[in-house]
């Protein structure tokens, strides 16, 4: 074994563990014939088929998305699993078939926020404190794409093959390509492809489409595999596993259950003759054995998972723009109904400000970062460029401070030179008489619920900036308004409610046609002009968003649908980890309390 890399262990109970691992990208994301969730849909069904096949077999299903956890809805299991006097977690059990999820254990609908080790160590959890009993065939679905859980699995626990499940698009292709070359690299036997999406059948005129081609074909030589099984886009698939129906049970005559039972034969077949333990001198050409333990693959040189989104997103137009209306329709109703995220958007609050860290009321006036602020503009930068983020369009408000944290970021991204666009309808709310108070003196004057009404109420306006206000001048008259707001629209105090009012026009005419072209955009903005795309994107009610306060610097990504509504979990999910962000709101909410 080479240094640093952890010795295999294998999992008490468990003979045979499956792999389930789906390239990411294609449309249709939670339907059989997606991108992200189709690797988890095929796992279900695959589980269930090989159960319905082989009664007497003992068969488990392990979903290790932490950040996407789907098992709960897809196997209809809603408890929390009970722990034995060993302390481990009893599996939940539904249609034969033992199954444990992240899902099981977080709340459904709040977004998981953890990075790096917080992962791992849910993953650890998954993976060694479950009392799976005995299981001959354990299923493990893994997330999209190809990272970090993918290699702990491989490193940790001995795996007897792995299901790669792909679409003919080539984002798709190559992302499940990359997974091939690491588990070759890894020992990993491949038992076969699992193409999804291999076409579509229009439900009007019956014809079938290969809209995506035969790329599947040319990877299966490419990486020396076979195609085992290939899925049509099919509706009946998705809808009925999205009810925690999946057709294998929902329909057990139904041709696409045949597939998965037939799929469940091929996997019960090979793993007992694949090798085991594991011999890197068994694996088929062109594959070079490996003289030395083998080290993880360099994942660095495929494209980032941005990039595939964005790919997902042109596809999408080139259908929409296809002349089926039927299939465009069909595809629409899939997309906004199952959660599919074609669309992702980051936004930021900038860093601090020198005013935020006095603690005065801003609004409009231009306040510039402070050297915290900076910092927090830099290392925003840096977990986007860690992230994989690229971007095409950048918005921003007319003010230094949402401006400098722009091209903070982008010069950490490289990206300096991307188109920006400023404009004051993205500026803070503007803060009228309080601007350049100091917000605990406020509280101790006015008392802390005045100026919580102040700061956080929806419609309740701050007084207004009167002509002699020591700010107004400066405000008012300066040369970076002349081409807007006009002079009969310029605000002189701004509730909630009025800075949507002048932000969403903005969202709605300039941005949302550039999300739907495809085009990958970072907003750099302000605490409460956010909160009111954040309402808007949410539909919060007038209530739940004086609740929110967002934080100096941390980025946060909101994955949309083909309506752009955010898809289950795809809202507001911070770039930072959850106990950070947490402190950061926290601190915010606690400037406007009297000492
Ligand atoms: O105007 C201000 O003081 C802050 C927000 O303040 P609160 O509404 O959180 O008090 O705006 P920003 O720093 O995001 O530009």
């Amino acid at each position: 074994m080479g240094k640093g890399l952890p010795t295999k262990k294998p999992i008490e109970g468990v003979k045979h563990i499956v792999l389930v691992s789906s390239g990411k990208g294609g449309v249709g994301k939670s339907t059989t014939s997606g991108g992200d969730f189709q690797g988890r849909v095929v796992g279900v069904n695959l589980a269930l088929g090989l159960k319905v096949a082989h009664p007497n077999s003992s068969v488990g299903l392990l979903d290790t998305d932490v950040f996407g956890p789907s098992i709960p809805l897809m196997m209809n299991l809603h408890d929390t699993p009970l722990l034995n006097d060993k302390n481990l977690m009893v599996p939940l059990t539904n249609y034969g078939v033992k199954c444990m999820s992240m899902g099981f254990l977080i709340d459904e609908g709040s977004p998981v926020i953890w990075r790096g080790l917080m992962v791992m160590q849910a993953l650890e959890k998954l993976l060694r404190q479950v009392d799976w009993g005995s299981v001959d065939y354990l299923i493990v679905d893994t997330p999209p794409g190809t990272g970090d859980t993918h290699l702990s699995l491989v490193q940790n626990i001995p795996i007897s093959g792995v299901i790669l499940i792909t679409a003919p698009q080539p984002a798709a292709l190559q992302v499940t390509k990359r997974g091939a070359v690491m588990y070759r690299k890894l020992g990993v036997p491949i038992i076969g492809l699992v193409e999804n999406m291999s076409s579509v059948t229009c439900p009007s005129c019956l014809n079938s489409v290969k809209i995506f081609g035969e790329g599947t074909k040319s990877l299966a030589s490419e990486i020396d595999s076979a195609i085992i099984q290939s899925f049509p886009l099919d509706q009946t698939i998705s809808c009925s596993t999205d009810k925690g129906r999946p057709i294998v049970i929902e329909q057990p005559d139904s041709p696409q259950t045949k597939s998965y039972i037939d799929l469940g034969n091929q996997t019960e077949a090979r793993p007992t003759s694949l090798p085991r333990p594991f011999s890197f001198t068994n694996l088929p050409r062109p594959f070079t054995v490996c003289p030395t333990p083998p080290r993880p693959p360099d994942l660095n040189n495929f494209l980032p998972e941005p990039e595939l989104d964005r790919f997902d997103q042109v596809i999408m137009a080139k259908i929409v723009s296809a002349n089926c209306p039927t299939l465009t329709s069909l595809l629409k109703r899939w997309s906004s109904g199952t959660g599919m995220a074609p669309y992702k958007i980051v936004m930021v609050r900038h860093g601090e400000s020198e005013w935020n860290q006095k603690n005065l009321f801003c609004g409009w006036y231009d306040a510039k970062l402070s050297d915290k602020g900076k910092q927090e503009a830099c290392n925003a930068g840096k977990a986007l460029k860690d992230a994989g983020y690229k971007f095409d369009l950048a918005y921003t408000s007319m003010l230094t401070r949402a401006q400098d944290t722009l091209q903070a970021i982008l010069k950490v991204l490289g990206q300096a030179n991307i188109p920006v666009e400023k404009t004051w309808r993205l500026n803070e709310r503007h803060y009228g008489a309080l601007t350049g108070l100091n917000k605990t003196e406020t509280a101790e004057k006015y008392g802390e619920e005045q100026v919580t009404i102040w700061r956080r109420s929806f419609d309740v306006p701050p007084p207004p900036m009167e002509t002699d206000h020591p700010h107004y001048k400066a405000i008012v008259c300066d040369p970076r308004y002349k081409k807007g707001p006009p002079p009969d629209q310029f605000p002189m105090f701004e509730s909630l409610k009025l800075t949507i009012d002048r932000t969403l026009p903005f969202w709605n005419d300039t941005i949302v046609p550039q999300i739907k072209a495809g085009k990958r955009i970072l907003i750099a903005a302000h605490g409460n002009s956010l909160r009111g795309i954040v309402k808007h994107l949410d539909q919060m009610d007038n209530e739940k968003i004086m609740g929110l306060n967002l934080p100096t610097g941390i980025p946060f990504v909101y994955c949309l649908n083909e309506m752009l509504k955010p898809t289950p979990g795809g809202s507001l999910q911070f770039l930072g980890d959850a106990e950070t962000v947490k402190k950061a709101m926290e601190a915010v909410a606690n400037q406007g309390k009297a000492k």
